[in-house]
């Protein structure tokens, strides 16, 4: 039987669906949320929506090759028409921080390349302020002792991952370090003060790039929008 949130992402991934239109270029995000998302897409294929995705890491590529989604590479498009993701946190800001999987900068690639950005999560990952999940940073496997030497003193707690025992590396062949602050007030200033940190290639924040936030709840599902009344769907 499925857990309650397992039912939650379900529900707001068959929703996002909503948001593809026949002939769309769609950047497909990364996580068990988008699992849902991609599932349902996957069935529309079939009966005759022509859609072509771009994935955001091997394993979405995966499931979108089981699901039959035809597929493009990502050089081969300039724009992508919508993307949608899953993310580890949300703000009122609509802030976000993503890569609990792992895949923050490819998903940070294709998010940014699309027109219309749709996260979609269950109601545990909206928090008032960003820093309760640790922002993961994805830095070059050389020298990361280094890097995360540096990290502390801009005020964290910089933990290597691991995933089954092992270091875990990124589709991208790098190392994650799981940052966590005590505080994180101004995540603009944060992930420039990261991004200037020799040996780290990208940070998990992902910062003004959603306009719509689909959230599912107990009974139904909120969609915020930037600059738009809140939506109430309940079951
Ligand atoms: O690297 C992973 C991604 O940022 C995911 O979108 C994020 O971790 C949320 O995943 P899930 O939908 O499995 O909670």
């Amino acid at each position: 039987m499925m857990s309650d949130v397992d039912l939650k992402k379900k529900a707001v991934g068959e929703k996002a669906v909503e948001y593809i239109q026949d002939g769309m270029t769609i950047g497909l995000g990364s996580g068990s949320t988008v699992y849902w998302m991609m599932k349902k897409l996957g069935a529309l294929v079939s009966t005759g929506l022509n859609v072509r995705g771009v994935p955001s890491s091997l394993r979405t590529e995966k499931w979108a090759k089981e699901f039959g989604i035809p597929l493009v590479y990502f050089s081969e498009v300039s724009r992508l028409d919508v993307s949608i993701d899953g993310a580890d946190e949300v703000d009122r800001n609509f802030n976000l921080v993503k890569g609990g999987g792992g895949s923050l900068l490819r998903e940070k690639l294709v998010n940014d390349a699309a027109d219309k950005r749709i996260i979609v999560v269950d109601d545990s990952k909206r928090v008032q302020q960003l820093g309760a999940f640790p922002v993961p940073v994805e830095v070059v496997q050389f020298g990361w002792e280094n890097t995360a030497k540096k990290l502390v003193s801009i005020g964290c707690e910089p933990a290597l991952r691991f995933v089954d025992g092992e270091r875990f590396v990124s589709n991208n062949g790098n190392y994650i370090l799981d940052c966590q602050f005590s505080n994180i007030s101004d995540p603009f200033t944060l992930h420039e003060q990261i991004k200037r940190t020799l040996g780290v290639v990208e940070t998990g924040l992902f910062l003004n790039m959603t306009e719509t936030i689909i959230v599912g709840e107990e009974e139904g599902m909120t969609i915020l929008k930037k600059c738009a009344p809140v939506e109430s769907v309940k079951y």
